[in-house]
């Protein structure tokens, strides 16, 4: 995998440089220029969330060197500082805080993607790397977001470290998405093999990552606050780039240093919905029998302090600044994207239409049937955050071209067995919604990435469509549907057009979920 791993430069860019790609949009002409702009945006959220810039916001030594600062709260220093880390950011976030506690840091321990290190060498991305003789060992492991042996090792590394702690010590742990699958520690007698085909499964039929991370803590010796546990009474703080909806610290990384909320019953709950309870392993049965009357009882918190240091509206509220600034009327539609990917590009399929019937009112016409069907599905998708309303009013205001910013992470209900992740799904799902009808004489262009680079089990961050993308498969003897029912739509989009509609980026060193981008530009 390392091999194949490449990072683009441009990903990489600190937030606050000024945008210097591409012409202003007024003066683009073909769909080829709008997909490199709508690359060059996503590119730009990415860039707000890079770890390094994210952490020095967050920790500082005050200048007599004796306190390290989080946020509004001050720790002693006297050679007590440990570290550990685990998720697909965490390399980044490890050199930065490494380049903050200097020699303050005694010893640590992270857990990080396989080939990370490789990929962020090969882009001369130095910051992302820690130093020569660094006082923090890597491990490497959980290939395609799988919790394995490698995982496993680092896992024991880090509970190791955690429990030799005392009462004069202060562990920073580092926590981003992916954290789960790194850091997998089952409670005997659940062995990793159990756990693994039990996450897969759970995956497969849709379950959230909220149940997901549900029964991973029910099964897990460090999630659900074991973490925090183990490294008791050492003062614990936590910093957490945040890859799920809403930010909820239980949730991210299936909430190490966080007391669970959760019982037996919640977990029985989600098993039975997904049809997984009766053929459960004998282990995984007897560990949760056990669960509520652990001697232990559930993990209490009070020595951490968990902190949340970047998120998806960061890296959207980048890309909206930018497309601004390339002369797009630009809005947040949501931070907060979720449900099935058919549903979601539903609504973005009939929001395009709404929306292009309203930038281009004398050609297209206006349909109040389509905008209260799309209110009923926008309803019925149930986005906290959604700023419909909103979107369309500036829709129409808008004198020339529109770019719509959404976040959040569908899901997707695996029925065959196509290679293919739910950013290039919900794509191929987009692009069939928009060839529906005409929209009338504007471009229309939907982007989807996920911001660690890495959609599913495939290589690439996401893909690109436009309206035209039924006809144009069509011609090259691409049947769309056929695809989507095996869920390939990574085999689909490398022989579409010779892969030029793939978003290739390498992995990122970071991860804030998932970043939409529907572009509208009159022609
Ligand atoms: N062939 C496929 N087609 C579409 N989606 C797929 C396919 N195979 C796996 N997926 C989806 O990919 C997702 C896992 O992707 P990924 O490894 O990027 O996870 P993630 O949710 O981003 O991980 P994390 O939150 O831990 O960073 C799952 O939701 C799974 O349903
Ligand atoms: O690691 C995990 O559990 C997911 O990425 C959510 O944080």
């Amino acid at each position: 995998m390392a091999a194949a791993l490449q990072i683009l430069p441009c990903l990489l860019r600190a937030p606050s440089r000024p945008f210097l790609w591409g012409p202003p949009v007024a003066r683009m002409t073909s769909g080829v220029a709008l997909a490199e702009q709508a690359r060059q945006l996503f590119a730009s959220a990415v860039g707000a969330v890079q770890p390094g810039p994210m952490l020095q916001r967050a920790l500082s030594l005050d200048p007599s060197g004796r306190q390290l600062k989080v946020r509004d709260r001050s720790f002693q220093l006297h050679e007590n500082l440990y570290l550990v880390g685990f998720g697909k950011a965490v390399l980044g976030m490890a050199a930065a805080a490494e380049e903050v506690l200097g020699q303050h840091l005694v010893q640590g321990v992270i857990s990080v993607p396989k080939g990370i290190r490789a990929a962020m060498e090969q882009a001369g991305k130095q910051e992302m790397l820690l130093k020569p003789h660094s006082h923090i060992q890597v491990f490497e492991g959980a290939e395609d977001n799988l919790p394995d042996r490698d995982a496993l090792r680092a896992a024991l590394a880090i509970q190791q470290l955690a429990e030799g702690l005392t009462a004069n010590d202060l562990l920073l742990v580092l926590i981003s998405g992916g954290g789960s699958a790194l850091l997998p520690a089952p409670i005997p007698p659940v062995t990793l093999e159990e756990k693994q085909t039990l996450t897969k499964l759970l995956a497969a039929r849709g379950a959230t990552i909220q149940e997901l991370n549900t029964i991973r803590k029910a099964l897990s010796q460090l999630k659900g606050g074991g973490l925090a546990q183990a490294a008791y009474p050492a003062q614990v703080v936590s910093l957490v780039l945040s890859d799920v909806i809403g930010d909820p610290l239980e949730v991210i990384a299936s909430g190490p240093t966080v007391a669970s909320s959760h019982s037996v019953q919640d977990c029985l709950h989600i098993l039975n919905h997904y049809g997984l309870r009766a053929a459960l392993p004998r282990s995984v049965k007897t560990v949760l029998s056990r669960a509520d009357s652990d001697p232990r009882g559930p993990h209490t918190c009070g020595h951490v302090l968990n902190v949340i240091i970047g998120s998806n509206s960061l890296a959207l509220a980048e890309a909206q600044r930018q497309a601004e600034a390339l002369g797009y009327r630009a809005l947040v539609l949501s931070t907060a994207i979720q449900g099935d990917v058919r549903n979601v590009a539903r609504f973005y399929g009939l929001l395009a239409r709404v929306a292009a019937a309203r930038l281009a009112p004398s050609t297209a016409g206006r349909s109040s049937e389509e905008e209260a069907k799309l209110h009923q599905l926008a309803a019925e998708l149930r986005l906290p955050d959604l700023q419909l309303g909103e979107a369309l009013e500036a829709v129409a205001k808008a004198n020339g071209p529109v770019c719509l910013l959404a976040g959040g992470e569908p899901t997707v209900q695996l029925q065959g067995s196509g290679k293919g992740g739910r950013n290039q799904e919900l794509a191929l799902h987009v692009g069939t919604e928009l060839g529906r009808q005409p929209l009338g004489p504007v471009d229309v262009l939907f982007l989807s990435g996920g911001t660690d680079g890495q959609d599913g089990p495939t290589k690439v961050a996401g893909a690109w469509v436009m309206s035209d993308l039924v006809s144009q498969a069509s011609a090259e003897g691409l049947d769309i549907a056929t695809f989507l029912s095996h869920n390939d739509s990574y085999t689909f989009f490398c022989r579409f057009r010779g892969g030029t509609h793939l978003l290739q980026t390498g992995l990122t060193g970071t991860n804030v979920m998932d970043v939409h981008l529907l572009i509208f530009r009159p022609q």
